[in-house]
């Protein structure tokens, strides 16, 4: 299966009659006084960057999902897992909670979705290959793309994105829709940016190499992921993965072009260029049109820390929501949190719903 992330394009977010004051947005990243046990926060973080800042790969490798055994064994020994939560939902309360207040920062404004895949709209599993997307989730995005297509007929710049856009390999392979419309002929071809073209005989290679060196590590999946390699650990026996680590880290040092990341119990090899989900999600907003437009809030679900890039972009630009997919507290640039997909499920069924009920509203 292809990993990608899906741009569903607008939904359109009239201005509510009877809306409740505007709550500061975004909300505070850090409340004053709120201790945060850094290492732990910090084993979340670090892993972007490709270099493991506390006790070595392994910790690393380790940190890479909260949702193993041990590192939540740790947690709870320390005590420590009720509070850091409720102090993490302050920070980053619940998009569903604060569904009102999400809504009422697009007041007269059309909603730009951009949807994760994995840990987003699909759960995480151990096989990437078996990462399926529910039929009720399914459903959620064929409401959200119905509910599209009957602004399309209403609004022009809603005709320019009558189909969905999709951004896989962090970002590095987006195809746009391939469909003319009678108002979109410059797009007729669509929107295909690979800025890492160059690297894809580069990428073959390394696949096909760490298949071959891996082989002696049980549980260890290679995925060609287009331009970017996935060394997948998450089952693999942990007495082994400072091996895999090796192994994946000699492969490297033949390929000064290409840099390591992680993400949830995944080594991720990459093109050195830079580019990554943040610089995605504004290429995207500037095809679109979109980039100096005050009347648009592009909203943005992630799972993972490749997903931050376009957090952080989002907060640099003061004009946007992040909303992060997880259970557990991490360090994180988005505003809000969703803990699992089904919830994102449920907040764009929400959106879909508040849209059809304020378009059937008088407005006075
Ligand atoms: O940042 P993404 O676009 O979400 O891609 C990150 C990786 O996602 C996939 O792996 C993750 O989901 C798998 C299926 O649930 C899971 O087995 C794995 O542990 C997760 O890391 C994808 O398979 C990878 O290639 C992506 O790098």
């Amino acid at each position: 299966m292809t990993k990608q992330s899906v741009v569903v394009p607008e939904v359109a977010v009239p201005m509510p009659p009877n809306s409740a004051p505007l709550l500061p947005y975004p909300p505070p990243r850090a409340a004053p006084g709120v201790a945060v046990r850094k290492k732990y926060l910090q084993a979340q973080l670090d892993l972007g960057a490709g270099l493991p800042l506390i006790n070595g790969w392994v910790e690393s490798m380790r940190a890479s999902s909260p949702t193993h055994a041990k590192a939540a064994a740790a947690l709870a020994a320390a005590g420590a897992v009720d509070d850091e939560r409720a102090a993490w939902m302050v920070r980053h309360p619940s998009a569903l909670s604060k569904f009102e207040q999400i809504v009422a920062a697009s007041k007269g404004k059309k909603i730009v979705m951009f949807l994760d895949y994995d840990g987003t709209l699909s759960p995480i599993v151990d096989d990437p290959d078996s990462a399926f997307m529910s039929d009720t989730m399914r459903r959620a995005g064929r409401s959200v793309a119905k509910h599209f297509r009957r602004c399309r007929d209403k609004v022009f710049e809603f005709v320019k994105l009558a189909e969905l856009y999709y951004a896989g390999s962090h970002g590095m392979d987006i195809k746009g829709p391939a469909k003319a419309s009678r108002h979109n002929k410059a797009k007729a071809k669509g929107v295909l940016f690979q800025p890492a073209s160059e690297f894809l005989p580069m990428i073959e290679q390394v696949h096909d190499s760490l298949i071959e060196r891996t082989k002696c590590i049980p549980g260890a999946k290679v995925e060609n992921n287009k331009f970017c390699v996935s060394v997948h650990f998450r089952c693999v026996d942990e007495k082994s993965w400072s091996t895999l680590a090796d192994i994946v880290k000699a492969e490297l040092k033949d390929y000064p072009k290409l840099k390591l990341t992680q993400g949830r119990m995944v080594f991720e090899i990459r093109p050195t260029i830079k580019w990554d989900k943040g610089k995605a999600l504004e290429f995207l907003l500037e095809s679109l049109g979109f980039a100096d437009c005050t009347n648009v809030l592009p909203v943005y679900i992630g799972d993972d820390r490749t997903d931050e890039d376009a957090f952080k972009v989002l907060r640099k630009r003061g004009q946007g929501i992040g909303i992060l997919v997880s259970k557990y507290p991490k360090d994180t640039n988005a505003s809000y949190s969703l803990q699992e997909p089904a919830e994102v499920m449920e907040f764009l069924l929400r959106l879909v719903e508040w849209e059809r009920l304020s378009r059937a509203r008088p407005k006075w």
